[in-house]
């Protein structure tokens, strides 16, 4: 009889199938190839663009309805993404996304409706301390993503690391992640802390969360 994959109205894609492995197995997964050099160039260039004209403001604490600016906690500052403004490098990210979540809906019935995207800037020596991206009073973000755009000679020494803290059976396994410009790190927001480590120069990437409903 026929594999019942094969019966399905859509190709299976290996470099999402590998993402839904990876999340299953540990919680995470990196992808060095989400987004293609030339769409990263386009992100950054756009980012650094609003950032000079002042359109960012300091991250706060808490969702949207809730928010609290504690600079002990995290230091980036944000510009919220609009997927409808008509953009060239807004499209190309936006569609990757769109893509991966409706791919993840179907395979995974994961129930993605919603999502939220924003850039983030971190001056030198500022960080984001160990948290959680669910809120007490909402957990519908499902899924972190985040793509860094970092210019191409971020080095080790630059900082920044992402470090996620993994249940292992034997307690706690840090893992250290380079923001390294291309590079797109997807985890569980329920269940996985993580922390920022201060960034020795600036550093950009793009934060957000497929989210339930
Ligand atoms: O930039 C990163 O590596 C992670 C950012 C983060 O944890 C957040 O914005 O919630
Ligand atoms: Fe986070």
């Amino acid at each position: 009889m026929e594999e019942l994959y094969n019966q399905l109205d859509f190709a299976v894609k290996p470099h999402y199938e590998k993402i839904i492995s990876d999340i299953l197995e540990n919680g995470y997964s990196v992808v060095d190839d989400l987004l293609s050099p030339v769409t990263v160039n386009a992100l950054r260039a756009d980012l650094l663009e609003k950032y000079e004209d002042d359109l960012f403001k300091k991250a706060a604490i808490g969702n949207r309805l809730n928010e609290v600016i504690q600079t002990g906690i995290r230091g980036d500052f944000i510009l919220w993404m609009d997927e409808n403004v008509i953009n060239t490098s807004h499209k190309f990210f936006f569609d990757r996304i769109n893509d991966l979540a409706s791919y993840l809906n179907r395979t995974c019935f994961l129930g993605i409706m919603r999502k939220e995207f924003h850039y983030a800037v971190y001056p030198e020596g500022k960080f984001y301390a160990r948290h959680l991206d669910t809120f007490q009073n909402d957990d519908r973000r499902k899924l972190s993503i985040v793509c860094y755009l970092n210019e191409d000679d971020w080095q080790p020494e630059h900082g920044g690391e992402l470090v996620l803290y993994l249940n292992g059976e034997n307690g706690e396994i840090p893992k250290t992640i380079y923001p390294l410009p291309g590079r797109a790190v997807i985890f569980e927001s329920r269940d996985i802390e993580h922390e920022v480590k201060p960034a020795k120069r600036e550093r950009l990437s793009i934060t957000g969360w497929l989210k339930t409903r």
